[in-house]
């Protein structure tokens, strides 16, 4: 067990945002060392998409058999499908001192607020409602249904914005990017989680000499 526990940082927003995007953007180079958290879920593989990797994809048994089991730190139902963070890695990386990073959606963060206080909830914000809804379209992974559906969702996630620790608005990738490391190493250098961590050093110090 490190002396450090790590930060559980909480990505969310929208669908079509860019969550995905900035994340792809941030573990590319990875500086940081953040361990990326792998959702379960019950939608279908979209090309390109490595089971594992990009989801755990199940059927709707065996994910209910996760809910049972309470395998599951949230889950939540999104247009037709379930989707669920799994609990166990969390846990084990975060006693590691690894900083774990969710990317889910809105009622789901909201979830993992109630279990996890200490999290950082940062809002991925879309610059308009027309430049969201071009995004959706423009990546040609859903069917105007879909589209309706989740431009529906979004003006009630956007009113959730208000519950998060952070809003970042995603106009341009990079930009994105640097907000998001920036308000994740800010909150490492917070009085409040050194003053702990000393703390516990010397807790640690006088307890091997004792
Ligand atoms: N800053 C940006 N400027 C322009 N286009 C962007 C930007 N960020 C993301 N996009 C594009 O918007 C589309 C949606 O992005 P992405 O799939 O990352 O969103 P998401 O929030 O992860 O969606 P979902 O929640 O549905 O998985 C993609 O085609 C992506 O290339
Ligand atoms: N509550 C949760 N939401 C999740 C999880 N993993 C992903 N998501 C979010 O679902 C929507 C739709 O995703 P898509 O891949 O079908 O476009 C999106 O907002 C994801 O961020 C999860 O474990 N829990």
């Amino acid at each position: 067990m490190s002396d450090t526990r790590g930060l559980l940082i909480v990505l969310s927003g929208p669908s079509g945002v860019g969550k995905g995007t900035v994340r792809a953007a941030i573990f590319k180079n990875n500086i940081y060392n953040y361990v990326y958290s792998v959702s379960a879920t019950t939608r279908q593989m979209r090309p390109g998409e490595v089971d594992g990797v990009d989801y755990y994809f199940t059927s709707r048994e065996e994910f209910e058999e996760l809910i049972e089991e309470d395998a599951l730190l949230e889950h939540a139902e999104y247009v037709g499908n379930y989707y669920g963070t799994p609990i166990r890695a969390i846990e084990d990386n975060l006693s590691k001192g690894h900083d774990v990073f969710l990317e889910i959606e809105v009622q789901g963060a909201m979830k993992v607020r109630e279990r996890m206080p200490d999290g950082i909830f940062i809002f991925l914000a879309p610059p308009n409602l027309n430049e969201l809804e071009s995004r959706i379209t423009g990546r040609g992974t859903d069917n105007q249904e879909i589209i309706y559906e989740r431009m529906q969702k979004a003006r009630e996630e956007i009113d959730m914005m208000k519950h998060y620790d952070y809003v970042v608005v995603n106009d341009e990738v990079d930009c994105a990017v640097n907000k998001v490391n920036g308000i994740i190493q800010s909150e490492h250098l917070k009085v409040s989680r050194v003053v702990d961590q000393i703390k516990l050093q010397i807790h640690n110090y006088f307890q091997k000499g004792e």
